[in-house]
């Protein structure tokens, strides 16, 4: 029988980012914010760990534990895994926030690619796990609530939300989205960017949490700036030995500018497609820039420059997926109406 987890009448909301993933309640606001990594034994097909216990082991585990990102490139690969993980995330929540959580409400907010199906079966994931009702919302609508936009005014909010595996752009009236892309560009290209750049200019492989940490210390928009630089550790390729480099964030900015163009022509016809009757407040009030790529350094000067619009970053662009589907709960109807 399935295991019920012990919540009170609380509401609840979920960031399931393919990242991260993030836990919002009403009365605590971020109460779990773990990468969004499953260790699973392969030999017994039990989960070893999930979140950021789970994300130490990426690269240094035996062969019989496998880290796992479930979710990929904005869509959920994994379904099974899927559920695990937010199975033993609502654990975490339900033991961090004590038994007073009973039967809540949760707003979940999936990756923009995934198909009915799968919205479907994480409904009933969760619903399973002891939630008395469940409502999905889409990230755009999330992130922009979240990131204190007037969503429910007939005036166009612009949101730029670069997450690990997609980025999105919504154009947002009224409670419901008037335009919307996503490109399968975001945080986790730019790692691969790096980490492809290491290989071919010094024949040194690299791990993917090196280059992200590399792409946080010196990684740059295509923008002027004064050079940094930093040494890097990886492993000759032709010798098969440790080897330190030290590299210039001149050298990462050209390694990043694929992903950074695809972001910008992706907003671009975003706004492209924006009626006319909308176009003018885009003008006035800009672009908000929300999720964990909107902070790689120089990005909004950036985007400022390239798109002639004043561009803004949210209050808190990592957290504003989850603290949207959170404060969403208060007009579900309204945006579920919208929806329609
Ligand atoms: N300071 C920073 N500079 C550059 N990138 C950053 C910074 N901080 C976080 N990131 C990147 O942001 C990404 C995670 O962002 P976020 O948590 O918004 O994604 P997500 O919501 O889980 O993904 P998705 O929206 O695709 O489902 C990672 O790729 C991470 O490396």
């Amino acid at each position: 029988m399935e295991e019920k987890i012990m919540f009170s009448n609380a509401e609840i909301g979920i960031d399931l980012g393919t990242a991260n993933i993030l836990v919002y309640t009403k009365s605590k606001g971020i109460v779990l914010n773990e990468p969004s990594v499953v260790a699973i034994d392969k030999l017994t097909k039990n989960v070893v760990a999930v979140g950021s216990e789970a994300k130490e082991m990426v690269g240094k585990t035996p062969k019989n534990i496998v880290p796992i990102r479930p979710l990929k490139d904005g869509v959920i690969a994994d379904y099974d895994v899927t559920a695990q993980m937010l199975k033993e995330i609502l654990k975490k929540v339900s033991k961090k926030v004590g038994l007073s959580m009973r039967k809540p409400t949760v707003v979940v907010c999936t990756p923009s690619g995934s198909t009915s199906v799968e919205r479907r079966a994480i409904h009933n994931a969760i619903k399973s796990y002891g939630a008395k009702h469940v409502h999905l919302i889409e990230e755009p609508v999330a992130a922009a609530i979240g990131a204190d936009l007037p969503v429910d005014e007939p005036i166009a909010n612009v949101i730029v939300d670069i997450g690990g595996g997609t980025s999105e752009v919504g154009i947002i009236s009224f409670g419901g989205i008037v335009s919307c892309q996503s490109v399968r560009t975001g945080g986790d290209k730019m790692d691969e960017e790096i980490v492809h750049y290491i290989r071919k200019h010094y024949n040194i492989l690299i791990g993917e949490r090196t280059a992200e940490n590399v792409k946080m210390e010196i990684g740059y928009a295509l923008i002027e700036h004064d050079e940094e630089s930093m040494e890097v550790r990886g492993r000759d390729m032709v010798s098969g030995l440790p080897k330190t480099i030290t590299i210039a964030s001149t050298e990462i900015q050209q390694a990043l500018s694929e992903s950074l163009e695809q972001i910008l022509q992706t907003i671009q016809s975003t706004l492209e497609s924006c009626p006319p009757e909308l176009s003018g407040d885009i003008v006035d009030h800009g672009v908000v820039l929300t999720g964990g790529g909107a902070l790689l350094k120089g990005m909004k000067e950036w985007l400022s420059k390239e798109l002639s619009v004043p561009v803004h970053l949210a209050p808190n662009p990592l957290e504003s997926v989850a603290i949207g589907t959170g404060r969403a709960l208060k007009m579900i109807n309204k945006l579920q109406k919208a929806a329609k």
